[in-house]
């Protein structure tokens, strides 16, 4: 059903949460979709123009990627130096002790944060030489992000949660679309339910839904089993890796689970902020 047919009522109800949702992407580092409509041709034209697979091996390439952060006088690097590539359709998790720096990094990876020195480049976008607004045009352009603390928003229900990225791009199925991808992932009857009214694991997997609306090329997922009981875990395991299987798309997996991070191709290791990367055996 067409969503703006819906009535002035629904209109402005979604206008609001549209501005919360706005908010949360600014809060994540990322700009507002009005910003991108009206420099969206300049953005464009920065932006790779090139299908991922034809014109780069590479999916994602991070060069010398530092991050310190300063207080008063004091500095803490969190990331030293970091060099590796993912090839696209690749499968990587990235583990490590906790405050390793690993969430940092895929942050910088999918564009939400910058390095303090270094280079990401993404999907053929060198991410430090694109301003706010163009990097928020690569990550709806290429990326899918599952938060650790699913980043749900409260005031809209599993399935406008799911429908948000779609009204991004002005699909006009929308809701049919927002349905099937909750069908999908086990909660075609919970559409109608608030965050609040879910548990964690339907919240973590309306949050799944929502990150495969994008159709993204590459998927950063931070500690997607965590928290989780076993067999939910594994049903949300299932989600992600049929999603490469059957689209292609490239997964980084943020896992503190080392039986997860052992069915992933490669594992990069990351201690101190420094990475070690060792192949998958
Ligand atoms: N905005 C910030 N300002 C200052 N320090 C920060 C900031 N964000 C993160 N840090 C620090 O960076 C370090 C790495 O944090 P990060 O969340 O990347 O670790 P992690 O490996 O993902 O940890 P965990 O496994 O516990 O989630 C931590 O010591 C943290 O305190």
């Amino acid at each position: 059903m067409d969503f703006w047919a819906k009535g002035s009522v629904k209109v402005v109800k979604m206008a609001v949460l549209f501005r919360l949702y706005l908010c949360g992407l600014l809060v994540c580092g990322g700009i507002t979709i009005f910003h991108q409509q009206s420099r969206g041709f300049a953005v464009k034209q920065l932006l790779n123009p090139f299908p991922t697979q034809v014109q780069h091996m590479n999916i994602l390439s991070v060069s010398n990627l530092s991050k310190v952060y300063k207080s008063g006088s004091r500095k803490l690097t969190v990331l030293d130096e970091v060099t590796f590539d993912i090839k696209a359709g690749e499968i990587i998790s990235i583990v490590g002790p906790s405050g390793s720096g690993k969430t940092t990094l895929l942050g910088l990876c999918a564009g939400l944060d910058s390095g303090s020195t270094g280079s990401v480049i993404l999907d053929g976008n060198s991410l430090e030489k694109l301003s706010e607004d163009q990097r928020a045009a690569v990550r709806n352009q290429s990326v899918g992000f599952i938060f650790q603390n699913f980043q749900l928003l409260p005031t809209l229900t599993a399935l406008e949660n799911v429908m948000v990225p779609l009204e991004l791009k002005k699909r006009k199925d929308a809701r049919q679309k927002a349905q099937e991808l909750l069908n999908k992932v086990g909660l075609g009857d919970r559409g109608t339910h608030y965050p609040t009214q879910l548990s964690g694991g339907e919240q973590q997997r309306v949050s799944i839904a929502r990150a495969f609306a994008n159709e993204p090329k590459i998927l950063f997922a931070d500690e997607p089993t965590g928290n989780l009981d076993t067999e939910t875990g594994e049903m949300i395991e299932k989600l992600i890796f049929d999603l490469n299987k059957e689209e292609g798309t490239t997964l980084v997996l943020v896992t503190h689970d080392l039986e997860l991070a052992a069915k992933t191709q490669r594992i990069i290791h990351i201690k101190g902020g420094k990475i070690q990367e060792g192949e998958n055996a």
